[in-house]
């Protein structure tokens, strides 16, 4: 039986059972529920603090665990990620007072830094050759500096909308770029039921970022437009009725489909169609 942890709260909690729940997987009804068996797939899901999956998962307790990139490298846990799932984006980053100054990574020096991921900061701090006091808090980071226990934040920004609520501003790199992944022990065997939730989570994943797109095309102009929509291997082609004109399906990137679109439409493509892709297995 494969043993594999999912948020059971936050932001991650959501999108990582459903993305389970498309891959086949059977999830919780109820919030409250701690454990989900899924026998058919042979499948055990424990629901769990997110910031603590790391852990389960490093100490080879259990097998898989979905996480965020940056709860992951926090936990210090010697786990190692194995997909990364597309969702729960974010960056996690300084920020300081807006106009008190034009802040940099070393003028951290000697200040006090709150921060919900405490192992994170002190490393990055320490690769920039600064030393600080680091401030764990457990959550609402920007409110600390307002309250005066800390100078300056480390803490993860989405849309920024909560740095700039409370006048702060974001300075320096990234100290982490997270998404939600699955991450396993470091090092740790495959065996067929974990190969086959990566498969089906991947072509999840794939689904999400790809869209299918038909259109019907010249015969003149296949080379043309095929050159627009390569699709991932090569594209599919059917013969119209009409022995002029050849129907065409491809895959895209969805972001770039609009403009593809547009260019084929641009070529002499005609009924392009655009059409999401449940799941695939490439
Ligand atoms: N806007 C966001 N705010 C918080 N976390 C986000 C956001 N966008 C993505 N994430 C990711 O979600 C994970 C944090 O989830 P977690 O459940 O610990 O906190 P949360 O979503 O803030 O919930 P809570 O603070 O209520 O426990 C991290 O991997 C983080 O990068
Ligand atoms: O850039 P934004 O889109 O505004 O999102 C970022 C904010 O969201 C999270 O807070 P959350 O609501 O989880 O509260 P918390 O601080 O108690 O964790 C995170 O800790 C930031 O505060
Ligand atoms: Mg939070």
């Amino acid at each position: 039986m494969l043993r594999v942890a999912v948020p059971n709260k936050g932001t991650l909690a959501g999108p990582a059972s459903e993305m389970l729940a498309e891959a086949g997987y059977r999830q919780r009804h109820e919030q409250r529920d701690l454990t989900v068996l899924d026998a058919a797939n042979e499948v055990e899901f424990f629901f769990l603090r997110p910031k603590d999956i790391a852990i389960y998962v490093g100490s080879g307790e259990l097998d898989l665990g979905l996480t965020g990139r940056d709860l992951a490298g926090d936990s210090g846990a010697p786990v190692a990620e194995v997909l990364a799932l597309g969702f729960g984006g974010s960056t996690f980053r300084y920020a300081a007072p807006v106009g008190e100054r034009d802040w940099t990574v070393a003028d951290l020096a000697g200040k006090r830094i709150a921060t919900s991921y405490a192992n994170l900061v002190s490393a990055d701090l320490a690769a920039h050759g600064v030393s600080a006091e680091v401030i764990r808090l457990d959550g609402a980071v920007e409110i600390s500096i307002q309250l005066g226990v800390a100078d300056a934040i480390a803490d993860v920004v989405g849309s920024g909308r909560t740095l700039r609520q409370h006048g702060l501003v974001a300075f320096g790199d990234p100290i982490c770029r997270s998404e939600a992944v699955v991450v396993e022990r470091a090092g740790s065997d495959h065996d067929r039921t974990k190969e086959q939730l990566l498969a089906r989570l991947q072509g999840v994943v794939f689904g999400q970022q790809y869209v299918m797109l038909d259109y019907n095309c010249p015969r003149e102009l296949l080379a043309e437009a095929t050159r627009v929509t390569p699709g991932l291997g090569s594209p599919t082609m059917a013969p119209l009725a009409d022995e002029n004109w050849v129907a065409v399906r491809a895959m895209v990137p969805r972001k770039e489909a609009p403009a593809i679109m547009d260019r084929l439409a641009a070529v002499g493509a005609k009924a392009i169609l655009s059409s999401d892709i449940r799941a695939c297995r490439l």
